[in-house]
């Protein structure tokens, strides 16, 4: 027989989403959260894109800039900052179709964030300053990658990985390839989920029109 003790008061409560708060400042609220309660890389966020057909795809990358102080390209309004090889499978989906969603979901803490909106690349010089803030190990092995592309033997990957070690080790940096970049998500929909006994979960979203729009939210149904 299913359990039918009555809610307790905890379930029955209000939303703890407040109304009419700054998405921003609850993302980093959430963020601050995880830093303490997630394990590992509490930065990483599943990136969705889609080719220019409309046919999905999804990975993991890190977050690397957020909030709204990030400035897409001089618009403002704030932004979500990811880098990576835009030579790869998800930058030809980028450049097919610049837009993209973002998911965090924080296990440790119950809670999700999903966010939405266009991309925009950001500039190269910011590019080259996150590439050279990168140990060098890591700066090597993004330049000996062809991203995604087709790798006959994993020696081949090695051996570039050597190759470009050895051209720049006396530098003690890689030049960053011009394909090796950055995208900042300028959010159109933000929302956060958080999880409540028996499935009676809280959601609220809040979305705007454009960067410079005012943000109007909601509650949704779990
Ligand atoms: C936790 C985690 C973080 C990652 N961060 C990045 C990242 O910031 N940038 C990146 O290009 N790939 C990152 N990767 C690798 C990607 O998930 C993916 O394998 C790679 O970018 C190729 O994706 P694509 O073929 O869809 O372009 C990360 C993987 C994991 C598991
Ligand atoms: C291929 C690749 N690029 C970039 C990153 C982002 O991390 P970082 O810029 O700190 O090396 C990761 C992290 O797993 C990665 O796997």
């Amino acid at each position: 027989m299913s359990d039918t003790t009555p809610l307790d008061d905890a379930q029955l409560a209000d939303s703890v989403l407040p109304a009419g708060a700054d998405p921003f400042a609850l993302f980093e609220e959430w963020f601050a959260a995880a830093q303490v309660g997630e394990l590992n890389d509490p930065n990483a966020m599943a990136l969705a894109t889609a080719s220019a057909d409309g046919a999905p795809s999804v990975r993991m990358v890190l977050l690397k800039g957020h909030g709204a102080g990030e400035n897409p390209e001089g618009m403002g309004g704030g932004g979500f900052t990811f880098f990576t090889n835009a030579e790869s499978r998800k930058g030809e989906q980028i450049r097919a179709n610049m837009q993209a969603a973002l998911l965090f979901h924080w296990k440790s803490l119950r809670r999700q964030i999903r966010i939405e909106g266009p991309l925009v690349e950001v500039s190269p010089a910011r590019a080259d300053a996150y590439f050279h803030s990168r140990p060098y190990k890591s700066q090597v092995g993004s330049a000996a990658s062809d991203q995604s592309r087709p790798l006959a033997q994993r020696q081949e990957y090695l051996d570039r990985v050597q190759q470009v070690w050895a051209a720049h080790e006396g530098e003690g940096q890689v030049p960053r390839p011009a394909h090796w970049t950055g995208f900042t998500l300028s959010p159109r929909r933000i929302e956060f989920w958080i999880d409540r006994d028996n499935r009676l979960h809280d959601r609220r979203e809040f979305v705007r029109d454009g960067a410079d729009g005012e943000w109007a939210d909601t509650l949704l149904y779990p």
